[in-house]
């Protein structure tokens, strides 16, 4: 077998730790390419106890993001799927994999979408009256993932404002810790307490189930007027049921996870640059207050007014490409198989960075540049190398979710407020980028 070069390390710790301090600082991109210097693109190595390859650049996204599920599978740290659930959709693969995406499309997809944009408005100017009127020092960060928290819960589930919420946050904020912690069952580590987090999350969401049940059969419940009642309504043809109540409960809760962290995280990163590039601010401000001067006082936003949002998300996707929230992903190998001369052996994992290929010059020229007319023409940017919301048939489900709260927020706080820095914030990635003092900022209302 003629494996990869490269080196798995110390035993057991492998390239872990220097692994991690390199996420910590942002230099994964650095920290890969002295290694591909040392033994060329594809090279062997051992993280977080597991042998494993790692691959770059568009040609590996696309065969890892098309491979079929018989070969290479996405792989979570044990504590995922202990604490998420068994049957939820990054553990399931194949036909099973389809049945709950179709499921979940069923809500995500732009056609069902487009009726929410009046209630993400609501809920964000709510945020906004709440946590920034009045006020002249915000920290972005926090306040950004508790308004995409909560826009999720009362899209997903119903929940408006109020005592569930504010417990549902915490419920969801210790899931999601201990879903990639070492899974030591023990009282006082991460993972109990996520464990007992997922128990009490789950009986909230089963008696939601029950309640959405009862109004569907009583006809006092739209179809699509959340996330659960919309599952619960969809069919096969023979009218038997699509998803168990388990599959709910495990697949809502990674929506919370996947869906809040994220779209907080390109916010965020929005408010910074506009607070230091006085260009691409004129532009964008100009956009939204030609959006903002076409509506009456009170007025909601509309699927139409984001549909002339053109720049704006142009900007969002220039951020996402310098500042991906998800860099890469790990990949389980289930059979041996050839990649460009190498065997990567069975129970090998794989560590795609995929994002690297976003700093690409033959494709992104200038790659350090940022510069948001890259996206003009979306179609003329190769397959695979933008990747920021993963590709292939488990490309991210919520990136029409994630345009609309993004560029509802951004309209609002365009054109609303005026804002400055309080100081030049630094972020680690952990694995998502975090602001290590939340990305304080003063604020004027416009
Ligand atoms: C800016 C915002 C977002 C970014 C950058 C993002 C990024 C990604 C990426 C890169 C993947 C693929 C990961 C892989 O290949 O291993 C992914 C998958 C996923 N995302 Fe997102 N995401 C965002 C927002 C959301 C939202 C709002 C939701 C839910 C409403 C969501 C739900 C999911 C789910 C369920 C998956 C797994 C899909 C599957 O395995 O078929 N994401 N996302």
């Amino acid at each position: 077998k003629q494996l990869p070069p490269g080196s798995f390390g110390l035993p057991i710790i492998g390239h872990s730790l220097s692994f991690l301090r390199a996420m910590h600082t942002d230099t994964v991109e650095q920290w890969f390419q002295r290694r591909i210097k040392k033994y060329g693109p594809i090279y062997k190595l051992s993280l977080f106890g597991t042998p494993g390859v790692f691959i770059h650049g568009q040609a590996a996204n696309k065969f890892i993001y098309t491979c079929d599920s018989d070969t290479v599978v996405p792989h979570q740290p044990p504590s995922f799927k202990m604490i998420c659930g068994e049957r939820n959709i990054l553990e399931l693969n194949g036909e099973e994999h389809k049945r709950i995406r179709g499921a979940l499309m069923s809500f995500l997809k732009p056609e069902v979408l487009k009726q929410y944009v009046g209630k993400m408005d609501e809920e964000i100017r709510k945020h906004l009256e709440i946590h920034w009127h009045g006020k002249q020092k915000i920290k972005v960060m926090p306040s950004m993932k508790t308004l995409t928290f909560n826009i999720m819960s009362s899209l997903l589930f119903g929940i408006e404002q109020g005592a569930s919420r504010d417990a549902l946050i915490e419920l969801i904020q210790q899931i999601s810790n201990g879903s990639v912690s070492l899974p030591i069952n023990i009282p006082f580590t991460c993972f109990h307490r996520g464990l007992r987090a997922r128990a009490k999350f789950r009986t909230m969401i089963m008696d939601l189930i029950k309640q959405r049940r009862a109004a569907l059969t009583n006809e006092t419940a739209l179809p699509q007027q959340d996330l659960i009642t919309c599952l619960l309504n969809i069919q096969n043809n023979d009218n038997s049921i699509i998803l168990s109540d388990e599959e709910i409960v495990n697949n809502v809760i990674v929506l919370m996870i996947a869906g809040h962290d994220t779209s907080s995280i390109l916010i965020t990163f929005l408010v910074r640059l506009l607070a230091t590039d006085p260009t691409v601010y004129a532009t964008i401000s100009k956009e939204q207050e030609e959006i903002a001067k076409s509506k009456a006082s009170g007025e909601l936003l509309t699927w139409n007014d984001l549909a002339k949002m053109k720049y704006t998300w142009r900007v969002a996707l220039e951020t996402l490409r310098i500042y991906p929230p998800v860099y890469g992903a790990f990949k389980k190998v289930l059979k041996d198989f050839e990649y460009e001369g190498h065997t990567i052996p069975k129970g090998w994992q794989i560590v795609l960075a995929s994002c690297m290929a976003h700093m690409d010059e033959q494709i992104f020229p200038d790659p350090s540049k940022f510069d948001p007319t890259r996206f003009e023409n979306q179609a003329s940017i190769p397959p695979f190398s933008f990747v920021a919301f993963g590709g292939g048939p488990r490309t991210c489900p919520g990136y029409e979710f994630a345009r609309i709260e993004t560029l509802t927020t951004m309209h609002y706080l365009v054109t609303k407020f005026t804002w400055k820095l309080s100081c030049l914030d630094n972020f680690t990635r952990n694995p998502v980028p975090n602001f290590k003092q939340g990305l304080p900022i003063e604020i004027q209302p416009k």
